[in-house]
This record gives C-alpha cells, structure tokens and sequence, in this order.
C-alpha cells in the first residue's frame, strides 16, 4: 500500500488547536506551526494541508484533500459535495440571530423588512425562508458583531459560544438557527487504499473518544455487596472482582461512562462500596 491521506486542517483559528491534539492522541506526528502549508507526518501514510476553514469543504469536494476538518456550520454554508463521516465533539458553538440589547424582541416576524448582517447568507437565507421572513442579507466576512453599532444592519447572524462577543458589542441573542461542533469530512470518491486508511484513522478517532468518556474505576466492597454493585458497573463484559487481603472483602475493577458515574455513584456507595478511585483511560478498543 503506497497511498497517503491527504488531510486539510485549518491552519488557525478556533479549530486548529483541537485537531492537532486529535491526531497527536491517535498516535500521528507531524510538525506545524512553523509557517509550514503542508507537513508529511513520520508515522502514518497522511500528509497534512493547514488552510483557511472557509476553503476545506471545497478541497475536499474537489479531492485536492480526502479529508478535512471543519465546524458544521461551514459544511453546511458551502454546501459542497462532501460526506461527514464522523463527528468530534470540539469548537461546540450556535449560528445565533442577535439584535441591540435596548430593542423589543416579540418575535421572528420582528425582523421583517430588516437588514441582517452575517458571514452565513446560505444558512441563515434558508432558516429565513422556512420561517416565512423576508428580510435583506448582508454579506461580510468577518467582524459581523460591529454591523449594528456602524449603521449597517438592524441584527446580526453569527457564531455564539459564551457570549461574550455579543455582550461587548451591546447585542443579545434571540434566536439560535443552527447547532454545531467539529465534523470529519471525506471526499465521497476515494479509492479503496485511502478508504482503508481513512477506516484505520476512524478506529483510532473512536478509541480516543471512547477513553475520553469512560473511566477506569477501582473500589473495595463486602463480598456480599459485590452482585448488587456488579449490576451497577457492568463495565465493558463485566466487572473483574478479586479478593482483598481482608477477609470477606473484594476490589471490584470495572469502566463506567462519565455522565453513568455521577448517576450511579450514591447507589454504588450505598450498596457498601469503598475507597473508590476514579482513573483516566488513555485508549479504549471494544
Ligand atoms: N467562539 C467559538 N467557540 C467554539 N467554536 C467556535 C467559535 N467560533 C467559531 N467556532 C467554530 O470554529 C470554526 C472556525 O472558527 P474561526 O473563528 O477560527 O474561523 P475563521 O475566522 O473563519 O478562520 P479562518 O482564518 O480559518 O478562515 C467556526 O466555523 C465554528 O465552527
Ligand atoms: O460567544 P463567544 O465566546 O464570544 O464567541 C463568538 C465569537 O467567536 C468567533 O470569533 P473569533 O473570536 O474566533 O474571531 P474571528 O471573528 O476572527 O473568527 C465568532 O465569530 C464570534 O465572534
Ligand atoms: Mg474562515
């Protein structure tokens, strides 16, 4: 097998951080941040593109790239013909409908007749049409927040995450057209060798992802409390339970997902468990 991935990151900005340390967790080195456009990692059959996020959907269409990385939001607004094969859980934000703190909100129907400035036309041009709203869109790049303060627009369509760009510039949000987080994409053409190697990076992807949600749990509890907790931690087959140096006592090892364990954590202690250690896992493979 002589193929390599290409892979198109953005070269920085709110994704890049987040997607190096992806591949640095599934084990693939490269250099960047050096001013470097392309880097060939030493491990794995990928060479890496660092671009603008804007420009990844189109290069990945175009099969310049097999893969890339990009918020939802921008698959969406370019519209390319590009498949997300897989989501990443990093640079969560909303594509919000903002408006001057001091003006009345009563609803979408508001914003009727009204010039509404984002760097979104696509998206927030079909949320509009859904809702039945004809409003004038202005297009810019970047910067959207200040339109309102400048003269340029009555409301503002653009990215939100705490909030605080907003606040600054004297706007609140008042709508949320569109939810979204780091996908993979893929070129839908890819021959079979670069689809095996995308299929061995997904593995990986998933590995990391899994031991980021899950957690090693060790604790002691009375050998008659061991089926009752055992229901609790399934763990992956079932719990590894082995005895203590006390009598009638056991170490009970099991994986728990994050959110489970703060669920579970009361009916775990009450059922008679101990001394319960809580461990980070760096990989897990089902
Ligand atoms: N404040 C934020 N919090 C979390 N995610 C964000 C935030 N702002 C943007 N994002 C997500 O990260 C993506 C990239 O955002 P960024 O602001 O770096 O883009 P950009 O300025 O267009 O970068 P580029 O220079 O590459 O064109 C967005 O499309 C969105 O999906
Ligand atoms: O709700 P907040 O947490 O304030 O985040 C929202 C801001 O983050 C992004 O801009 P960024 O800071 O990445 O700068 P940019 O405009 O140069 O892309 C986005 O365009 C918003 O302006
Ligand atoms: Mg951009």
């Amino acid at each position: 097998m002589n193929s390599v991935l290409r892979i198109a990151l953005q070269k920085s900005g709110r994704l890049s951080e987040d997607s190096y340390q992806l591949f640095k967790e599934c084990g693939i080195r490269f250099d960047y941040g050096t001013g470097k456009l392309k880097s060939i990692s030493s491990n794995f059959p990928a060479e890496f593109l660092f671009l603008r996020d804007d420009d990844i959907p189109g290069y990945v269409e175009d099969g310049v790239a097999d893969l890339g990385i990009v918020g939802e939001n921008v698959a969406v607004e370019t519209a390319r013909q590009v498949q997300t094969i897989h989501k990443l859980g990093f640079s969560k934000c909303r594509l919000s409908i903002a408006i001057p703190r001091g003006t009345d909100w009563a609803g979408l129907s508001d914003l009727e007749g009204k010039n509404i400035a984002t760097s979104y036309p696509n998206l927030l041009g079909s949320y509009l049409a859904e809702q039945g709203v004809q409003a004038t869109i202005h297009e810019i790049s970047g910067s959207v927040e200040i339109a309102p303060s400048i003269g340029l627009a009555e409301a503002v369509c653009d990215i939100v995450s705490s909030g605080s760009t907003l606040l600054s510039n004297g706007l609140k949000e008042v709508e949320t057209i569109f939810r979204s987080e780091a996908i993979l994409i893929a070129n839908p053409q890819m021959n079979n060798e670069r689809q095996a190697l995308t299929e061995q990076l997904l593995f990986r992807i998933k590995a990391v992802q899994a031991a980021k949600n899950n957690k090693y749990i060790v604790l002691n509890a009375p050998n008659d409390a061991i089926a009752q907790i055992a229901r609790l931690l399934p763990g992956m087959k079932a719990p590894t339970v082995m005895p203590l140096a006390t009598e009638g006592w056991s170490s009970v090892h099991s994986v728990i997902n994050e959110n489970a364990f703060w669920e579970n954590i009361e009916a775990i202690r009450a059922a008679g468990a101990e001394g319960i250690l809580v461990i980070p896992i760096e990989k897990m493979i089902n």
